[in-house]
C-alpha cells in the first residue's frame, strides 16, 4: 500500500527558508461564543468571518436542534445570520451532538436550562474521556436535573431543565472547581444574565487555566450589553440579570492560536511568515504568541500594509530554549510551541498545563509519544512537559499518530519542516478548527 492508501500525509520538508503570507480563518473560541450569545438574544445577529469547521458546524447544528436558525449567506459562507427563537425559549425533547468540541459540550448545556423539555447530549466516543462534571454541577445548583448514561460526570447525559428557573430575585450562588478547564466557568457565565437574580460564580480550585479565555467570555458578555464582573484574585465572577444582545453585525477576528503553526514555522525553517488582520488588541490567548516567539529568538514586526495590520515573524533557524516557561494562560498553543522547542538550543519545561490531559486527547502523553517517536527527548511533569533538545542527527522520520487531535496533526507537520520524510496519519483531523490546513501548509512552502 502507498502512503495515500494508508491515509498517510507526507509532511512537506522545508528545503529553503520561508517567505509566505498565510490568511488564517476566524477564531473558534470567538465564533462559538458569538453563536451562543446571538442565540440568547432577541434580534437576529449577522456574524462575519465566522470559522467554518467541524467545531462551529457542531455548534450551529446544536443551536438548530434547540430551535435557533443559523442562516448561511449564499455568496459568502463565512457570513452567518443567527435568528433566536421568537419567544426566547429553546426547544427541548431534542439531541445535541458535541463531537469532540469542548466549546459545544461545555457551552450548550447552559442553554438547555431554558429549553421546554429535556435535552440529550452525546459526542464522539473519545469525548467521553473529557471532563464535564463541574459545569453540570453548576447547572444542578441552578435547578437542572442531570442524568448520566455512562460514567458520572462525562458524556453522554440528559439535562432536564427546572420547570421554571427560580423566579426569586436573589442572586444564585454557584461553586465549582474549574481547575480542569476554563470552559466550565465560561459555560456558566454565558447564561448568567438569564438566571433571574443573576449569577455569582465561585471557582474553588487552586489554579485557573486559560484565564484569557474567561476574560474573552466576560468581554463578549459586555459586548452583548450584559453587566459582568470578575474578581480574579478571589476567583469570583458575577453576572447581573438582564437582556443579552450582540450588535446587528459582529466581525470575527482570525484564529490567533491557529496562526501558531504557521508563524512558528518561521522559527523552525528560518525565513519570514506573515499573518494579516492581526488585531491590535485581542482577548484571544494567541495574542501572547508573538511575545513567546520573540523569547524563542524570532524577530517580530507588525507592519501595516494598505491598511491591513500583519504579524510578521522572522527566524534564522535558531531557537532558544526557555527553561521554566509558565503556559497556564495559553495551554491551547502548547503543541505548536512544543514542536518549535524540539529544535531549541536548551531545554524547556512548559508548566501550568496539567489540564491538557483532558483536551482532545491526553496531550502531554501524546506529545511525549510523538517527540520520542522521532528520536527526540521529552517527559511528562506533574503539571507540564519537559523538552530536552537532541542533536539534529538523532532525529529521524516516522509515521506520526494524531489521536483525532487537530493540534497533534499540526504539531507533526511542524516537525516535518526539518525532519525529512515524516508521514502523518489522518491529517483530516485538522478539520476540527482548520479544514484547509494541508493546502495552507503546502502553499506556505511553495
Ligand atoms: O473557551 C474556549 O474557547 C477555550 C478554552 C480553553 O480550554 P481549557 O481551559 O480547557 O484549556 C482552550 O484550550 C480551548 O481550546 C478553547
Ligand atoms: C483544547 C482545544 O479545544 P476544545 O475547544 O475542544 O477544548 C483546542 O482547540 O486546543
Amino acid at each position: 500500500m502507498n502512503a495515500s492508501q494508508e491515509n498517510l500525509w507526507p509532511a512537506p520538508f522545508a528545503s529553503k527558508s520561508l517567505d509566505a503570507t498565510v490568511v488564517v480563518p476566524g477564531s473558534k473560541s470567538l465564533s462559538n461564543r458569538y453563536l451562543i450569545l446571538a442565540a440568547l438574544g432577541h434580534r437576529p445577529v449577522r456574524l462575519v468571518g465566522l470559522l467554518r469547521s467541524r467545531d462551529t458546524e457542531l455548534m450551529m447544528d446544536a443551536l438548530r436542534s434547540l430551535g435557533v436558525r443559523c442562516e448561511i449567506d449564499e455568496q459568502v459562507d463565512t457570513t452567518v445570520t443567527v435568528v433566536p427563537p421568537s419567544d426566547g425559549r429553546f426547544h427541548g425533547g431534542t439531541k445535541v451532538f458535541c463531537g469532540l468540541a469542548g466549546t459545544v459540550m461545555r457551552f450548550v448545556p447552559g442553554l438547555a436550562m431554558f429549553a421546554d423539555g429535556p435535552v440529550d447530549f452525546d459526542g464522539d466516543e473519545q469525548a467521553y474521556a473529557r471532563p464535564m462534571k463541574p459545569v453540570l454541577d453548576g447547572l444542578e445548583q441552578l435547578g437542572a436535573c442531570i442524568e448520566y448514561h455512562g460514567e458520572e460526570g462525562r458524556l453522554p447525559f440528559t439535562i432536564t431543565p427546572p420547570q421554571t428557573v427560580s423566579q426569586c430575585a436573589e442572586t444564585s450562588v454557584v461553586s465549582i472547581d474549574s481547575s480542569g478547564s476554563s470552559q466550565f466557568i465560561s459555560g456558566l457565565l454565558l447564561i448568567g444574565s438569564r438566571v433571574p437574580g443573576g449569577l455569582e460564580l465561585h471557582h474553588t480550585g487552586e489554579k485557573t487555566p486559560s484565564l484569557p479565555h474567561i476574560r474573552m467570555t466576560v468581554a463578549d458578555l459586555h459586548g452583548s450589553g450584559v453587566r459582568a464582573n470578575a474578581d480574579e484574585h478571589a476567583r469570583v465572577w458575577t453576572v447581573q440579570p438582564g437582556a443579552v444582545q450582540l450588535p446587528e453585525t459582529v466581525t470575527v477576528e482570525p484564529d490567533l492560536s491557529n496562526a501558531a503553526p504557521f508563524l512558528g514555522a518561521a522559527l523552525i525553517a528560518g525565513g519570514t511568515v506573515r499573518v494579516p488582520h492581526w488585531p491590535e488588541s485581542t482577548t484571544q490567548p494567541g495574542g501572547l504568541l508573538p511575545g513567546y516567539l520573540e523569547r524563542m529568538g524570532a524577530e517580530i514586526n507588525f507592519p501595516v500594509i494598505d491598511g491591513v495590520r500583519y504579524c510578521e515573524v522572522t527566524g534564522d533557524g535558531r531557537v532558544s530554549g526557555l527553561g521554566d516557561f509558565d503556559l497556564t494562560a495559553a495551554g491551547e498553543i502548547a503543541p505548536s510551541l512544543a514542536a518549535i522547542l524540539v529544535f531549541a538550543d536548551a531545554p524547556t519545561r512548559m508548566l501550568g498545563i496539567g489540564h491538557l490531559r483532558g483536551h482532545e486527547t491526553n496531550r502531554l502523553e501524546a506529545l511525549v509519544n510523538e517527540i520520542t517517536r522521532v528520536g527526540g527527548d521529552a517527559r511528562e511533569l506533574p503539571d507540564g512537559l519537559e523538552i530536552t533538545p537532541v542533536p539534529a542527527m538523532n532525529l529521524r522520520p516516522a509515521e506520526m499518530e494524531t489521536y483525532a487531535d487537530h493540534r497533534m496533526a499540526t504539531f507533526a507537520a511542524m516537525l516535518g519542516l526539518k525532519i525529512n520524510g515524516i508521514l502523518i496519519k489522518n491529517i483530516a483531523t485538522t478539520a476540527k478548527t482548520l479544514p484547509d490546513f494541508a493546502n495552507m501548509w503546502t502553499s506556505m512552502l511553495a
